[in-house]
This record gives C-alpha cells, structure tokens and sequence, in this order.
C-alpha cells in the first residue's frame, strides 16, 4: 500500500507527517521507528500523525523516533498550522493550541506552563546517596512543563557542555518515571540565549520548539530577562513571550520540504 506523506521541518528539526484525514493508517511503536529510520526508514526526528478532531480544526499524534508517544511537539505544531492552511487550533494530548502564520512566520500558543520541579526536592533530598539536583557541572536545574516535560540548565557556555554524554543520564534519571527532556542555555546578551537540546526518545536535534518555551520561561521565571526571548539553537532562532498566568507564545519558521509516497510493505 502506498503511504502519502508530507516532509517537513521546523529549523532543522525534521518530521515525517502523514495525515490520516485521507489515509487509513494504524500506527504502531515499530511502525513509527521504522519510518523514522535514517538508514533504513525515510528519517525524521518525529513522526506526526494528523487525524480528525472533535474539537480542534485537527488532531496532531507525536512520535518520537524511538516509537513513543508523546505530548506535545513545538516545531511539528507550526509544520501543521501551516499545513492545515495557517490558522488552525491543533489538538495534542498536551493540550489545544491555537496557531497562525503571519507572513513566513508561524505563531503558536502553547499552554500555560507548568512548573512540575516544585514538588520534586522534597523527595530528592531525601535521597542522601545522590548529588541534590545536579548531574556533574549542570546543576540547579528550573523543571518546566509546557505540555511535555523540560529540564532546564543555565551555564556559561553552552558549548563546553558535553551534552552528548549528560543528556542520556538525565533524560533516564529515576527522578523522571517519564523520562525528560534535557535543555542548557546560556545567556549571549539582554533578552537573548544561545541553548541546545538533548530531546527524549530522540537525542540530540537541531531545534526543539518546546525546549525554546520551557527555556524562555524558566529564565523569565528566574529573572534573568524580560520577553520576548530570542532563542538561538543549532538550527536557527524562535522567539519566545511569556508571563506569569498565559500561555508561552512561540513564533518561527516551518518549511514543507517534499511530498512523496512510501510503500507501506516495506516496513511490515
Ligand atoms: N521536537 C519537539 C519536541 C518533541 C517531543 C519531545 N522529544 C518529547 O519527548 O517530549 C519540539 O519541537 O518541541
């Protein structure tokens, strides 16, 4: 069976979409790995699934390369409200959230943001066998939900860091039963950070839309800047605004890269 799909990306952060508005398609945690396979796959960071939605303009399902669904995807957002015509509510099982493309950007509310790590170092302290809330240099850490979970780290440079090697430990850590995505930032000037991701169930990717809004909110929320943030990742720059009781805002590009069918048989 020929399997239609649209490739796209949102600062490097690649997806796989498929909408299954006009295509019967079950998907599966081996489904999903294997077409998210760069080698043997057609490759992505995530695959997304767009179904009909009693409530939203459409439904969005997120899965990570890895084959685990997941709550809520930034940059596959703006790829679908650009998708679905550039005004669209989407839900997710993080949440509805309201998008709209003004001019070659798209806009996206995201929910309001938790802030799950409050009730954490109570438990964590209890622990006296571990190192409170740090993993080697990156410590003192701000947890931020903003439809999927987010450790933020603040450093120096955010280029010294060996992500490669902490992000997995942390992203496992018993402390996260859900595993957790790992962002570090540092702060480049007023009302501007340089940050990368190490994103769960995917590793390390060029842009994480969400990681850019937890990280935006955690530095507001610590008082290290005002919004809106500009944050720069590997792949590019999203701007960030929030306040204290509203949803994070994010803005930046989506890009359709190619249409194309893949045979379904190949991956059964
Ligand atoms: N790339 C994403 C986040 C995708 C999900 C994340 N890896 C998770 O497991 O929560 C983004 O742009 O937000």
């Amino acid at each position: 069976m020929a399997l239609r799909f649209h490739k796209m990306h949102g600062l490097g952060n690649d997806f796989v979409v498929i909408d299954a508005r006009e295509q019967a398609v079950t998907m599966t945690v081996g489904l999903a790995r294997a077409l998210a396979d760069r080698k043997t796959g057609i490759g992505c960071d995530q695959l997304i699934l767009i179904e009909p939605s009693a409530v939203a303009t459409a439904k969005m399902r997120i899965f990570n390369a890895d084959g685990g669904e997941v709550e809520s995807c930034g940059n596959a957002t703006r790829c679908v409200v650009s998708l679905l015509g550039g005004e669209a509510t989407v839900e997710t099982l993080g949440g509805l959230l309201d998008g709209r493309m003004i001019g070659g950007t798209v806009s996206v509310d995201l929910i309001e943001p938790r802030f799950d790590w409050d009730a954490i170092p109570l438990a964590y302290a209890m622990d006296t066998a571990r190192m409170p809330l740090g993993w080697d240099d990156l410590t003192d850490p701000v947890g931020v939900n903003v439809g999927n979970p987010h450790v933020v780290f603040f450093v120096d440079d955010v280029d010294a860091v060996p992500l490669n090697i902490l992000g997995p430990q942390i992203e496992s850590d018993p402390l996260f039963p859900a595993r957790i995505n790992v962002n570090i930032a540092q702060v480049v000037g007023p009302n501007h950070l340089k940050m990368r991701t190490f994103e769960r169930g995917v590793g390390l990717t060029r842009a994480c839309g969400t990681g850019a809004c937890a990280t935006g909110v955690a530095a507001i929320r610590r008082g290290l800047m005002k919004g809106p943030v500009t944050i720069d990742m590997p792949g590019g720059t999203l701007v960030i605004d929030w306040a204290p009781g509203r949803p994070v805002n994010m803005a930046g590009p989506a890009t359709h890269v190619f249409t194309a069918e893949a045979d379904l048989a190949t991956f059964q």
